[in-house]
């Protein structure tokens, strides 16, 4: 039986296609969305037309602004286990019963670090922080902006986070916030919204994780609604994978022990009876990946209405294409209380500039926050380039795994991580390695949910030390040990090789990373040997040729053309300003988007109207056959197309490209044009520029589809 993946992206191309053919419907629809009616969830309906549909009013007790101190719904600062009325001590009692969100008296909760109660006792026996290093991450510059940013902290204690939590971290072995942590948290604590940027392993999952849990448990006392089958958290923290998902969910639990904070997870590709009944026993922070919250929510078994916080982690994937019609529909089309009333927190490694235009839809006055450059690497990774043939590039991995092996050079317990192109190709070089004595399991989106999971018990167990993956295991996973990434094949993403890499030399710890780089692989050479060059690495002379050569290192590379090298908040940048209007981002404008009007983007929708709202495109035309069209790029190739470098790599894909610019074009060349340049991964709209109608919408080669 297929399980769903539809909500675990790297696994993705099924769900990934699945969001593209809604998307692609969603676009399809564009002109005729105002006519369409929303989606009310079963718990809405019946309800005064004011309502139904609409967000909810939040409960009067959190829509106070946000207090200067304190979270913004006036909680005071707590010290240890919140003690809710109708709770029993010790964070167990019962809080609004079933499906209320309250923990069921029965339960027992787990210690999830299986000591016996005497913290401290026993963390004096223990080396603090074994082989964490986060001296590393010291002198890393640091980008704040927005209004009355607090400052920064230098220890947890310097941070009234209560004192359960505090335990916990010290249970965890944190000695010290790492950098985000210390301009984070204050931050979130401070009820304010925020986008943060820092690099791979430094920490961001605890950064958001900590102000949530103070946060709910010094907050008011939630009272939420008995007896329904539906259950009301008061967080949600959103990821892309399932995987990652889990992971949010031990690292949540660890953290929220004892405190009373209940934390509950959901994801597609896990049988969902067991998800509702967890939510039935009570959850205050429910982490989820998208498709299956949005499953959870027709059903009505989750309601939205009572979110203080919302967290994206990996923000910036969450927002991509893929994600955001359905980010967009949890946040802004069912019962989630308005930006400016829950908070919001979003996190990533990478924020391409598009996508930080894109965030602060969902952001009310925010400060941004870069721990490092945009989309940097740690220096902790040591990252190697080699010249391998397609032909020669298993004997080259071969011949690596073999030196490593016999020299020891990543370390006993040492794991390696191969990212390849496709499933097929992994399954196949698993096979292949696993014939020559290597011990390699394999993660795709093919694999089941149960030989996925397997998968990775086996690779973090060290029994199969080899894991061959496609992008399922780019972003976020934290495994312990992984000595070696190889990019057995490139992405064409300079984003996704961070993330890729950012696998090993995590929490202050040293790894290294190989890439595989051949002919095919040219359009990242600038991006890559920038990269290199900014995290200190040695780049290969022949590397520095092919960038000067390639001209723009195109792929999806964000970097060229000033897109966010240089990692600041994009509302600094004077041309995301112009925008036609005069938004004022620092002030939070009314739609937070680019042109700051009603419509387009900001509400969403790609219907008749929304070429007003593009970005200075203006001479992007292709005139067809049967009149003008436009072509608008969506969101996120704007800036790649405006640069003159994306415009030599689209030539090098399209020869049409150049000249087809304000020419008359065949309706079939625009379908191949759409085919073979743009549509790889990310959508492209044409506008027709008369009735400003979509006459079609590519997501990739196979979504093609023509709206007329
Ligand atoms: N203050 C701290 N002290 C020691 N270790 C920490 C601290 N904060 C986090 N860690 C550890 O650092 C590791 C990386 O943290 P985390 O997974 O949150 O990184 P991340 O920034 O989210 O990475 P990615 O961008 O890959 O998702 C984890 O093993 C975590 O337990």
């Amino acid at each position: 039986m297929r399980t769903s993946w539809a909500d675990s992206v790297a696994s993705s191309a099924s769900e990934n296609d699945g969001l593209a053919s809604n998307n692609a419907a969603a676009a399809a629809a564009a002109g005729s969305r105002s006519a369409r009616s929303a989606y009310v969830p079963p718990h809405l309906r019946n309800r005064p037309a004011a309502l139904a549909g609409a967000v909810d009013p939040p409960p009067a007790a959190y829509t106070a602004a946000p207090s200067s101190s304190g979270n913004r719904w006036g909680g005071g600062s707590g010290g240890g286990a919140r003690a809710d009325p109708g709770r029993s001590g010790g964070g167990w009692g019962v809080r609004g019963g079933s499906g209320g969100g309250g923990w069921d008296r029965r339960e027992r909760e787990v210690n999830p670090f299986g000591d016996d109660g005497d913290v401290d006792a026993e963390l004096a026996f223990q080396q603090e922080n074994t082989g964490i290093n986060f001296d590393a991450y010291e002198d890393i510059p640091v980008e704040t902006s927005g209004d009355n940013v607090p400052p920064p902290v230098n220890t947890f204690a310097e941070i009234d986070l209560g004192e359960a939590l505090n335990l916990n971290i010290r249970r965890c072995k944190y000695v010290k916030p790492t950098p985000v942590q210390r301009h984070a948290i204050p931050i979130s604590l401070m009820g304010r919204d925020l986008m943060a940027c820092a690099q791979t392993g430094s920490g961001k999952t605890a950064a958001f994780c900590f102000p949530i849990i103070s946060g709910i448990m010094n907050g008011p006392f939630a009272q939420r609604p008995r007896g329904a089958r539906t259950v009301y958290p008061l967080a949600l923290i959103l990821s892309p994978t399932r995987e990652l998902s889990c992971q949010i969910h031990e690292e949540a639990k660890k953290f929220s022990y004892q405190t009373g904070v209940r934390v509950v997870v959901a994801y597609g590709g896990a049988p969902i009876n067991q998800q509702l009944r967890d939510l039935e026993r009570g959850v205050d922070i429910l982490v989820a990946t998208p498709g299956r919250l949005v499953d959870l929510l027709e059903r009505a078994r989750v309601s939205l209405q009572m979110i203080r916080y919302l967290a994206l982690d990996e923000a910036d994937r969450m927002l991509d294409m893929g994600f955001e019609p359905q980010i967009r529909k949890i946040v802004e089309q069912m019962d989630m209380p308005a930006r400016g009333v829950r908070q919001t927190m979003l996190f990533s490694a990478t924020f391409p500039k598009e996508i930080q235009r894109l965030a602060s839809d969902f952001l009310s006055s925010y400060i941004f926050l870069a721990v490092g450059r945009v989309g940097s690497s740690t220096d902790l990774i040591v990252q190697r380039v080699e010249f391998v043939n397609e032909s020669d590039k298993r004997s080259h991995l071969m011949d690596l795994l073999h030196a490593q092996r016999a020299n020891g050079s990543v370390g006993k317990q040492a794991l390696t991580l191969v990212f390849v192109e496709t499933k097929k190709g992994a399954d196949s070089l698993e096979y292949w390695l696993c014939s020559n004595g290597f011990p390699a399991t394999t993660i795709h989106g093919d694999r089941s949910q149960q030989e996925r999971e397997q998968a990775l018990r086996s690779f973090k167990s060290g029994t199969t030390p080899i894991l061959v993956a496609t992008d399922v295991a780019a972003r976020g996973l934290d495994i312990p040990h992984v000595a070696h990434v190889v990019n057995f094949d490139l992405p064409n993403d300079i984003d996704d090789y961070v993330h890729r890499i950012g696998r090993t030399g995590r929490a202050g710890k040293t790894g290294l990373a190989t890439a595989f780089f051949n002919e095919n692989n040219s359009s990242l050479a600038k991006a890559l040997a920038d990269l290199m060059q900014e995290s200190n690495q040695e780049v290969p002379a022949w590397l520095t040729r092919y960038a000067a050569r390639a001209y723009g290192g195109g792929g999806r590379n964000r970097r060229t053309g000033g897109g966010r090298f240089g990692g600041r908040d994009f509302r600094r940048d004077a041309a995301y300003s112009r925008g036609g209007s005069n938004v004022d981002y620092y002030g939070g404008a009314s739609s937070g988007g680019y042109g700051g009007s009603a419509g387009g983007y900001a509400s969403g929708g790609y219907g008749p109207g929304v070429t007003t709202h593009l970005p200075p495109l203006e001479d992007m035309f292709l005139t067809g056959i049967k009149g003008a069209f436009r072509v608008g790029t969506g969101i996120t190739l704007v800036k790649q197309w405006v640069g003159n470098e994306e415009i030599q790599e689209r030539n090098a894909t399209c020869p049409d490209w150049k000249r087809g610019c304000g020419r008359m074009f065949e309706e079939s060349a625009l379908i191949s044009y759409a085919e073979n340049a743009v549509a790889r991964t990310r959508p492209l709209f044409f506008f027709d520029r008369k009735d400003k109608a979509t006459i079609f919408s590519a997501y990739s080669p196979r979504e093609l589809s023509l709206n007329r």
